[in-house]
């Protein structure tokens, strides 16, 4: 008795030091790999389940059950062996640790067994009696000790494995995302967008951290609770299982409803989300219109629609969930009547009977577990299919790939040749049809137009974040779909009106433009400001350049509310241009006056940054038309008129002179002097 009292506990502290000695490996390095460290643990684990061995062996206790340690330990080491071949060292000590915690909870029944037979086949010999019972008793205490130290190691480590699995699942789809064409982010939103990273990656998540976790466990119990239930006695088992496959086939219907609803809420969430993104970004004009309780409303509508749902998906998981509680129910009804008739004819006995029952317990209460197992990962397959598509879909237009021009040798000759186009949203409303403009290199082309006309679209299609739908659009004779559009887009610099802050510093914000924002100096970001004649204003912020933004420059609306439009203004000729010093420039300019001390500011601090360059200019300005080299007016599709600005304004039937008179930029002089 003391022989095996100190062998069985002299294992303990060995084992322990190795459990602790692999957490701790495992906290500080989470790509860990199988090293000699790792085979001395599998080994002290061998040395453990040897010495108990010795000790079951030395009192008769039966080899089943030492055959069932051994099955147990091979399994772990040939799990964490295979397993470490193909993914991190983590999810191989899950595996192993669930292989062991669920081989010692499987034991537990059979050794139960065999105390209940001990006592019934020891008889009144009391000493022989108590000598047996305590040898099991101090190795089932053994057997629960190192199953609950494998189950906590289990529980932390599939959790740690899964949470990075849903890391690099938001990680990857975030990178598809920003990998897509502009079109595609016309056709989805952005609350939408939001919510497949956040909500849908959530949901895929809890499916395979705890689920996954807790899912294996039952798997692996049910497998072996069933493997046990085959060994006590094979002719009940086949019996009581004849359940399982009209199960299976229930559970492969609730399956396929349950992913179909799961993907359907994730839907409707996204469409709730989508529409309380775009109405929190446009508080301003939902205030001003005092259309809160009704966008309140058609929220609860959104909302509504998830809520039903639900709803359904509860009626499908009670139905399926009181079907297998019932199956379980009729499993152990089964056992106790036909069990009860093996006994009777002495085909089985009483320790048999029990350990056969509690198996059966031990399958129902893993069947439980399967079922809410197989019903989340439905669940998160099912919200997860948007996500694989988002996963798998290809950019239309390439992110970096094509030519790349030596830059010393490009003069930045811009060319529209019959370009046509439409947005891939709105086919049905071409915006160019036949467009043609020439923009010889180092020149200053205006372009003006009625509102709607398409001089914005003019730039994007330059940049390439849409391509026409024919001709062909070059740059120096090369179609800019041959090049390279990470490259192009670093050749041209753009400024357009929408503010282009984020909610950080004036000084990152002024470094996002850099190619390595990292290596832009104070200096370097001051001389921008100075560049751009924005330096002084900046300055007049108490914190200078270390003002923080706040969303879309929102912080400094609210501060300096006044100057708002022209801190803009000023910033967006600082953003990018002086940093990247780019060959062609795409000017939208503000249509907000600016009072005269900023016009100037700005006026100037533009013909700094023209100098030089090519340049397509949206003009609103007059001074900016008049100091163009050539007017091209956009009207009908195409170009209209396109010559220089005395030339059009000539033409007192020309569209320019009626825009010009329409929108007021002749100053009464000027128009008495031209008639
Ligand atoms: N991403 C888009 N998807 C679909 N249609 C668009 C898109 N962007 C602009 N449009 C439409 O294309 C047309 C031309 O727009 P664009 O912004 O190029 O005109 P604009 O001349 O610059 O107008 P404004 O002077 O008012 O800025 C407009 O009818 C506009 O509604």
């Amino acid at each position: 008795m003391l022989e095996i009292l100190v062998l069985t506990l002299s294992s303990y502290p060995l084992y322990l030091c190795c459990f602790l000695f692999l957490i701790i490996q495992l906290i500080k390095v989470q790509n860990y790999h199988f090293t000699v460290q790792n085979i001395a643990e599998a080994f002290s684990c061998c040395l453990y389940i040897k010495l108990l061995s010795c000790a079951l062996s030395k009192y008769r206790i039966p080899s089943d059950f030492r055959c069932l340690l051994y099955v147990s330990l091979f399994s772990f080491v040939m799990c964490g062996f295979l397993l470490n071949c193909f993914s991190s060292f983590i999810c191989t000590a899950a595996v192993g640790f669930l292989s062991v915690s669920s081989a010692v909870t499987m034991s537990a029944p059979f050794l139960l067994g065999q105390v209940i037979d001990t006592i019934y086949t020891t008889g009144t010999d009391t000493e022989t009696m108590t000598a047996s019972l305590t040898s099991l008793c101090i190795m089932l205490t053994g057997v629960f000790l190192c199953g609950g130290a494998a189950n906590a190691a289990r529980v932390y480590l599939m959790q740690t494995s899964g949470q990075q699995i849903v890391r690099n699942l938001r990680a990857s789809i975030f990178s598809s995302i920003l990998k897509q064409e502009v079109a595609f982010f016309d056709r989805n939103k952005t609350g939408e967008l939001i919510n497949r990273l956040s909500a849908d990656t959530a949901v895929v998540g809890r499916s395979i951290t705890d689920n996954l976790s807790d899912g294996l466990r039952a798997v692996a119990q049910a497998a072996a609770g069933v493997s046990m239930m085959f060994y006590v006695s094979p002719s009940l088992a086949s019996f009581v299982l004849l359940i399982v496959p009209p199960m299976a086939g229930l559970a492969v219907v609730y399956g396929r409803y349950l992913r179909s609803i799961s993907k359907q809420t994730q839907d409707a969430l996204a469409q709730a989300t989508q529409l309380a993104e775009e109405r929190i970004s446009n508080m301003r004009t939902v205030r001003a219109f005092g259309k809160e309780l009704s966008e309140v409303n058609t929220y609860i509508q959104k909302t509504d629609h998830v809520l039903d749902l639900a709803k359904k998906e509860a009626v499908l998981r009670a139905g399926f969930f009181g079907v297998t509680g019932l199956s379980g129910n009729l499993m152990i009804l089964s056992v106790l009547y036909k069990g009860g008739l093996l006994m009777a004819s002495q085909h089985m006995t009483v320790g048999e009977l029990s350990s056969f029952l509690m198996y059966t317990f031990w399958v129902g209460i893993s069947i439980a577990g399967l079922s809410s197992f197989y019903s989340e990962l439905m669940k998160g397959f099912g919200a997860g299919s948007r996500l694989w598509e988002l996963l798998d879909r290809k950019p239309e237009l390439p992110l970096s790939e094509g030519l790349i021009l030596p830059v010393d040798q490009l003069k930045g000759r811009l060319e529209f040749c019959d370009v046509s186009f439409a947005y891939p949203t709105r086919k049905e409303a071409p915006i160019f049809q036949n467009l043609s403009l020439l923009v010889p290199a180092g020149s200053i082309m205006a372009v003006v137009g009625p509102s709607g006309s398409g001089k914005s679209t003019l730039v994007s299609l330059l940049l390439r974040l849409y391509d026409p739908d024919t001709g062909v659009i070059t740059i120096d004779g090369h179609d800019i779909r041959d090049l390279n559009p990470y490259w192009l887009r670093g050749l041209i610099g753009t400024v357009n009106q929408e503010p282009v802050l984020f909610s950080c510093s004036i000084r990152d914000n002024i470094a996002y433009g850099a190619v390595d924002p990292d290596a832009v100096t104070t200096e370097d970001i001051h001389q921008a400001a100075r560049d751009a004649n924005a330096y002084g204003f900046i300055q007049t912020f108490p914190k200078g350049f270390d003002t923080v933004v706040g969303e879309k420059g929102v912080l400094l609306y609210f501060i300096f509310s006044v100057k708002c439009y022209q801190f803009f203004f000023i910033l967006n000729v600082v953003f990018f241009l002086p940093l990247q010093n780019p060959k062609i420039l795409l000017l939208d300019e503000a249509t907000s006056a600016l009072d005269a001390e900023n016009e100037f500011l700005v006026q100037e601090a533009l013909e700094r940054l023209m100098e030089g360059r090519t340049v397509l200019i949206i003009a609103h300005r007059l001074s900016t038309i008049q100091n163009a080299n050539a007017v091209a007016v956009l009207d009908q599709r195409h170009i209209a008129e396109c010559g220089q600005h005395t030339e059009l304004l000539g033409n007192r039937e020309g569209l320019f002179r009626r825009l010009m008179e329409k929108q007021a930029f002749l100053h009464e002089e000027q128009k008495r002097a031209l008639r």
